[in-house]
């Protein structure tokens, strides 16, 4: 009896402790989440769980948007979809590092599709525009290569420890500074705190001049736009939702007011939540 009541009494407690991140050990994701908080990490295999988690009452972190390659789609997709709000950002810096075992003949490379994409140039020329595989994460890639002596991962520098494999080569993304965007996730937003962002997704109305007005919102405030994307509303050939970023909190007073007026010049309005801006890693050195 008592064993049932004190289980429930903490359940809410035990979220408030965790955050869920996209596993297995090693990944990028899990690297942000403690970044985000030293509260305990708990990983589950794809961003969908994640998103099923945060949906429970718990605090997610997932890939945003790419320095070298863009938005991480999928992750734009589960805002779509969902009911849950951004409460926080996180920027990392990505370092991918080739880890497989050394001596041995690689045909592979395994790794998470935005990590292979990051490093295009150094599979296509280094390695010879070598078969490439898309899986769920880095860290996924590495527990594959581990029993695979034919593969060879795109993974964090911390999981050839963490898996007993040789770093082959290291730094071979693209671009040397790589920074990558990931957002907390949560039931709610952040109040103000004087340096904040905000992020929408709308769809316009079927009309001329309906994105420009949209827009036009914001420039005649002199609010400043850090993202516009378009994306596919899965629904009909042609039919796109925008998100977008402004700095600024959709509570304050100028924003409030811009929100209610683009209301008028969208099909519908999903405000994901207002949070500090984070601290650029660059910038931290
Ligand atoms: O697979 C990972 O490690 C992730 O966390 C996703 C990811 C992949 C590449 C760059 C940033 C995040």
């Amino acid at each position: 009896m008592l064993g049932g009541k004190f289980d429930f009494g903490v359940m809410p407690i035990l979220c408030l402790m965790v955050v869920v991140s996209l596993g297995p050990k090693g990944t990028f994701s899990e690297k942000a989440a403690r970044e985000w908080s030293d509260k305990k990490v708990r990983l589950e295999s794809s961003s969908e769980d994640v998103v099923k988690a945060v949906e429970e009452g718990e605090t997610g972190v997932l890939p945003f948007e790419n320095s070298l390659e863009g938005t991480v789609l999928r992750t734009v997709d589960l805002l779509a979809a969902h009911d849950i709000l951004i409460k926080g950002e996180v920027v990392i810096e990505i370092d991918h590092c080739l880890l497989g075992y050394s001596g041995s003949e690689i045909r592979e490379v395994v790794s998470h599709s935005q990590a292979l994409r990051q490093c295009r140039e150094y599979l296509t020329h280094e390695l010879n525009n070598i078969d490439v595989r898309a899986v769920s994460s880095t860290a996924k890639a590495v527990e594959l290569t581990k029993s695979e002596e034919e593969l060879a991962a795109v993974a964090p520098r911390e999981a050839a420890n963490e898996y007993g494999l040789d770093i082959l080569d290291e730094g071979i993304q693209d671009v040397k500074d790589n920074l990558t965007r990931f957002l907390v996730l949560g039931l709610e937003d952040c109040p103000p705190s004087g340096n904040d962002k905000t992020t929408l997704l709308f769809y316009v109305k079927d009309r001329p001049g309906s994105l420009y007005d949209s827009l036009g919102v914001f420039a005649e405030r002199d609010i400043n736009l850090t993202k516009l994307e378009s994306r596919p509303s899965r629904e009909k050939l042609g039919d796109y939702f925008f998100i977008l970023d402004f700095e600024g909190h959709r509570k304050d007073k100028k924003f409030k007011k811009a929100l209610v007026e683009l209301k008028n010049h969208v099909r519908d309005l999903k405000i994901l939540g207002s949070y500090p801006k984070a601290t650029n890693p660059q910038n931290k050195k």
